[in-house]
Order: structure tokens, then sequence, then C-alpha cells
């Protein structure tokens, strides 16, 4: 798979504080990537070098393989952290607006606008104005002028912030099916549901480096702390031999019981099954991988 950006070295220096310090990052073309890290980590930074607002002082940042022009802007849907519409301006014309900046014709500007319109339930506000919006329908709106000209890369800067549950899921869906319809995606969050969820792989950015990256899947079997839930058919007297450290028992509503056990290190699960097995009946056992928002916390605070 080629990178569709490929970013080497990169170092942004504001007076005095160093933003980003030599960032290396690759996404893979027609894939979904998290930028995630604490409050004031870099990613604004690094997603503004890539939408060439800002240039890095060193390090390049290559989109399918050549460096940037600024010609590419065209080729990039950018949402911004800070949201911004014109308050005066009606929600159809505003997204034909932001279409037509990106090189598309009224015409088909204004036939997306109003499939966009449609699909994220936004029809009857087509010709309001954007003061007369709910925060999350003026985002959603924002969305739309981001995406509408369907560039092949898509970068958006904390999307799932302001929306409630129900908008969020919506947005989510919509980012993958624009993945699934080919767009490569970039997106800072600190939504870690959202990053399992969604993203193929992720780098974390901590005090303006990069301290963990790669495919989700890898970095929570990377991660993996040798836990286990085992589920048996009857109540469970709590055995604890050394092999095995016992976190919680819980009973479930057919009268068995729910183990989450820890293994001591070099153990295998067989041993346990074996231990377990002449005193209860195993209906099924299965690893416990830690989710990004434990990866993420463990990582930033090095705490375990
Ligand atoms: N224009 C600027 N002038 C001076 N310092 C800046 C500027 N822009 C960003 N910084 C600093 O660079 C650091 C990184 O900021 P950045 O916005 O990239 O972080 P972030 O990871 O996006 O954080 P958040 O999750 O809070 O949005 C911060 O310490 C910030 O104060």
């Amino acid at each position: 798979m080629d990178n569709l950006i490929e970013a080497s070295g990169v170092v942004k220096r504001y007076d005095g504080h160093t933003a980003l310090d030599g960032v290396d990052l690759s996404i893979p073309e027609g894939t979904i990537y998290g930028l995630l890290g604490p409050n004031g980590a870099g990613k604004t930074t690094l997603i503004r070098i890539i939408n060439q607002i800002i240039t890095p002082d060193s390090g390049t940042v290559l989109l399918n393989g050549k460096p940037l022009h600024p010609d590419d802007v065209m080729r990039v849907g950018y949402l911004p952290e800070e949201r911004g519409l014109y308050k005066k301006m009606k929600v159809i014309d505003h997204i034909v607006y932001l279409g037509r900046l990106k090189g598309m014709t009224s015409r088909d500007a204004r036939i997306e606008a109003e499939k966009w319109l449609r699909r994220m339930n936004l029809v009857e506000w087509a010709n309001k104005k954007i003061e007369a919006l709910s925060k999350g329908m003026a985002q959603k709106v924002q969305f739309i002028g981001t995406v509408v000209h369907r560039p092949p890369l898509m970068i958006f800067d904390e999307p799932f912030s302001g929306f409630d549950p129900v908008n969020a899921e919506q947005l989510k869906q919509e980012i993958l099916e624009l993945n699934h319809n080919g767009a490569t995606i970039l997106f800072s969050t600190h939504n870690m549901s959202s990053v399992e969820e969604v993203c193929d792989s992720i780098s974390l950015i901590n005090h303006s480096r990069v301290v963990l990256q790669g495919n989700v899947a890898d970095v929570r079997q990377r991660h993996k702390k040798h836990l286990f839930k085992v589920r048996v058919a009857e109540p469970v007297i709590a055995p604890n031999p050394e092999f095995f450290r016992i976190d919680s028992i819980e009973p479930d509503i057919m009268g068995g019981s729910q183990i989450i056990l820890r293994l001591a290190p070099g153990v295998a699960m067989r041993t346990v099954i074996d231990f377990l097995n002449p005193t209860y009946t195993i209906l099924g056992f299965e690893e416990i991988f830690p989710t990004m928002n434990e990866i993420f916390i463990e990582t930033v605070t090095g705490n375990e």
C-alpha cells in the first residue's frame, strides 16, 4: 500500500516552545489514521503543517510521494479545530460557497449539498441562516462543507467534540462511509472509543514527540496484560494458585460465574484450563486486551 502522507523529522518551534520535535508519520492511502495526544501535545500543529497553514522549521511532508504544493489544498478537505461559518449566510449557500472554493461548479456543489443535507437530517434547515442553527447542527454543516468536493484526503481536527452521542455516531458512520468510498482520513481526537471503532492506525504524540505508533490491533496486542475472562457454569469459590491471580468473580444470571484473572509471566492459558477443568464446566474464555483509553493514560502518565 502506498503512503498518501509521509512526514519525516518534522520540527516546529514557537518562541521558546518546541511544538513538534522530529515527528515521523506515514499514512497509507485508503486508511483512517488517528492522531492522539494530551492537550498541547502538538496535534493541531501537525495538522496545520499538512494543510500548509504553517510551515515546519525543518523536516518534510510528502503527499503522494511529492513535497506539498500550494495546489494540493484543493485535494484536501480540512475541518479546523476552531469552527467558523458566516452567520448570516443560508445553510445551503454556505455549503455551495465552500464547495466552489475547492473548485466545484455551483451546479455540482448544489446537487451534492442537497444530498448531504438529506443524509444529515438537515433538509428543513437548508434555507435557514447559520445563526439559527444549534452548535451541533452548525458543526454538521461545516463537516459537509469540508467533504462536499470529495477530496481524496480528509483531515478533521477533533470532529466529535460538541456532538451528542447520536450525532457523534452518525458522524462516525459518515467517516467510515467516506473511507469506504476511497478517501484517506486523518483525524485528531480525545474520544478513544472512536479510535477503536474507526482507526486503522494511530500516532500518539506526547510533549511534541511520537511516543506510540502503529496499527490499533497491534498496539492493543503489544500492551496486553495477560488478562483473561473465563466463563464457567457453576458458582466459583475463589481458587488462587500462584500461576494466576483473580481480579474479580461476577455471578452471571444463569447461576455461573465470570472470572477475570491475570496470568503470571510465561504461564499459558492451557495451565489454567487444566486446573479449573476437574471442578468447573468451562463455557469459554477470551483474552482481554487493554482499551485505547487505558493505553493512552498508561503511556502519557507512565502509570499502569
Ligand atoms: N501560534 C502559536 N504560537 C505560540 N505557541 C503555539 C502556537 N500554536 C500552538 N502553540 C503551542 O504549541 C503547543 C502545541 O499546540 P497544539 O495546538 O498543536 O496542541 P494539540 O495537541 O492540538 O492540543 P489540544 O488537544 O489541546 O487541541 C502548545 O503548547 C501551544 O501552546
